[in-house]
Order: structure tokens, then C-alpha cells, then sequence
């Protein structure tokens, strides 16, 4: 593990510039970066403006997995931002189902999903079937003769990711299927992030208090399918045909965006830019920093900035 030099403050119109001169493409996570909640923040419309006119590219990169890429499209449009395709977005609910083909579990499987629409619309795109999900019986009360208790044999694997529809019920289905088999079928969790930023600086439980429930309820590991991982980074450089080297991550996150972006070795091992508008402040910086142990290495960003506004008016 290499050390890092401390990160650069991204203040003046010259580290600006050299941002912009040094990659050929950004990989933006959204919550925390793009927008708060259906917030966009401010002037992000006119940085991918900015970078379209330099001919740069950029794609979005979210941990979150409760929409599919195609409601991800009909956000953005909403929010202003055009001119986005749909295989411009990696939520996590698409990195699970990339998942699942990965380990060849045979397309028309049915998948027990314990998450939000997103997961279910991204699975059944690429071809399984979703149960348990969204459907309705799973918001009643506890019930210990619930049909849905009884496992379905033909589940293959599992998918566990955000919902704000977290309940007894779903928590004692889903653990009927990672128990099932002696604990051998496949656990995929599609992000460890304990919390997001909400609207109005307010802090919420993310995806991962989640996964990570059903990971100790049923003494489990997971897959996880979320950033940091170094598959969901390579699938995407490859889909694409980024060149390492040219690439810099831009997230809110230290321990999944920059993480993602340093492990995966971005810009040289220069490639993660950590923004201050989302769940991370600078006293959360300063700290990692003042104690960081050889381990926290790959979560100090290359370089730091007060948000994508400032930024583009650095280079406006
Ligand atoms: O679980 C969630 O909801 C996500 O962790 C959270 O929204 C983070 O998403 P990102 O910042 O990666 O867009
Ligand atoms: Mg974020």
C-alpha cells in the first residue's frame, strides 16, 4: 500500500483548470454530488455542460438501488439534465443483476429480492424474476402462518438492497432464503453505505443498515456489488472503453467513492476527487487524515473540492 501525499484543495481557477486538462472522463456518483434528494445542486447542470463543450465524457455511478436505470433517465430529465442514455447509469440495482449472470445463474431463475423496485425492473430486464420485492403481502404485520414464509425451491439467488419499506415481515422472509440449503445460495448486497445525505442536510439510513441486517441476522457474508467493488469499476471502464489512466472518480464518500476510485488504480493513482456537498465535511477529512493508519490509505482522495458549483465557477 502506497502512501499518499495529503489531497489538494481545489480552490483556484489553476487546480480547476488542471482537473479539467488532466482526465478524459468522470465518473460522478449522484447522491451527495449530482443532487440532495430531488435537489439538484446548484449549477451541476452547467459542469456537464462545460464538459461536453471539452469534449470530455462522463457517466453516473450510484450505490443507490431503489430505481432502475430508466427511472434514473426520467430523474435527470426532471432535474434538467438531457442529453443522458440510459447505458450512462450504474445503479446498484443493474450491478446486481450483472452479478447474477457472472455466476451463471441461469437467466429465467426466480430471485428473492428484499429492496425496491429498482432491483426488481433491473433483474427482469435482464431476463430472472424477481419475487418477494414490492409485493404488497409482505407490508402486513407480522404473521407467522404468512404463505410467503414457506420457501420457493426454485430461488436461485438473493438480492438485498435500500428500501425505506424495511419491515418484520420482509426481514423473517428473506432470512428463510439465505438460510435455506445450509446458507448456499448466493447473498448479493448492493452497497455497504451506512447513510446518504437527504434534503435539507438531514442524514438517512442507506442501502447497506440493510444488507448488513440480513448479513448478522443470518451470520452471513455477502457479495457485494456496490462501489468499492473493483468488478462493478472494471464492467464499467470496459462497457465504456475508459482508459484507466485518463479516469477520475468524483463522490462524496470516502470509504465507497474514493475507496473506488483509488483502489481501482484512476488516474495514475491520482484519480479520486472528494466533493464537501453530501455526506462528508471537511471535519470528517481533516480527521482521517490527522489519524490515518496504513489501512485508511486508499480512503484519501487525490484531491478535494467544495462541491461541483464550485468547481465550474473556479472555471467559469
Ligand atoms: O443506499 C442508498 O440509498 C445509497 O447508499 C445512497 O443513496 C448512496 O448513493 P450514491 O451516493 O452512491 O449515489
Ligand atoms: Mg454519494
Amino acid at each position: 500500500m502506497t502512501i499518499k501525499t495529503n489531497p489538494v484543495y481545489v480552490s483556484t481557477k489553476d487546480t480547476a483548470e488542471h482537473i479539467l486538462s488532466k482526465y478524459d472522463n468522470f465518473l460522478f456518483d449522484c447522491d451527495g454530488v449530482i443532487w440532495l434528494d430531488n435537489k439538484l445542486i446548484p449549477k451541476v447542470d452547467k459542469f456537464l455542460q462545460l464538459l461536453r463543450a471539452h469534449n470530455k465524457k462522463f457517466i453516473f455511478v450510484s450505490n443507490n438501488s431503489s430505481k432502475s436505470r430508466q427511472v434514473y433517465l426520467e430523474k435527470f430529465a426532471e432535474l434538467g439534465i438531457h442529453n443522458i442514455s440510459k447505458n450512462e447509469i450504474y445503479p446498484t440495482c443493474y450491478s446486481a443483476a450483472l452479478e447474477l449472470t457472472k455466476l451463471q445463474i441461469p437467466l429465467g431463475s426466480k430471485i428473492w429480492v428484499l429492496g425496491d423496485e429498482g432491483i426488481e425492473r433491473e433483474l427482469t430486464e435482464m431476463g430472472y424474476i424477481p419475487i418477494g420485492g414490492t409485493d404488497s403481502r409482505l407490508d402486513s404485520e407480522w404473521q407467522e402462518n404468512h404463505p410467503l414464509l414457506t420457501v420457493d425451491p426454485e430461488v436461485k439467488a438473493v438480492v438485498v438492497g435500500s428500501t425505506k419499506k424495511f419491515n418484520y415481515m420482509k426481514i423473517a422472509t428473506t432470512l428463510q432464503y439465505l438460510l435455506y440449503k445450509n446458507k448456499s445460495i448466493p447473498f448479493i448486497g448492493t452497497n455497504i453505505d451506512r447513510s446518504y445525505p437527504g434534503p435539507e442536510g438531514i442524514i438517512l439510513p442507506a442501502g447497506g443498515s440493510v444488507v448488513n441486517y440480513m448479513a448478522y441476522t443470518a451470520d452471513r457474508e455477502f457479495i457485494n456489488t456496490g462501489k468499492p467493488s473493483s468488478d462493478f469499476l472494471d464492467i464499467i471502464l470496459q462497457d465504456q472503453g475508459f482508459k484507466r489512466e485518463k479516469s477520475l472518480m468524483v463522490g462524496d464518500t470516502m470509504y465507497t467513492d474514493i475507496k473506488f476510485g483509488n483502489d481501482g488504480q484512476l488516474g495514475d493513482g491520482q484519480g479520486s476527487l472528494l466533493v464537501l456537498s453530501g455526506g462528508t465535511k471537511f471535519t470528517d477529512l481533516a480527521k482521517l487524515l490527522d489519524n490515518r493508519s496504513l489501512e485508511d490509505e486508499s480512503l484519501v482522495p487525490s484531491f478535494y473540492a467544495e462541491s461541483l458549483t464550485s468547481l465550474v465557477e473556479l472555471l467559469e
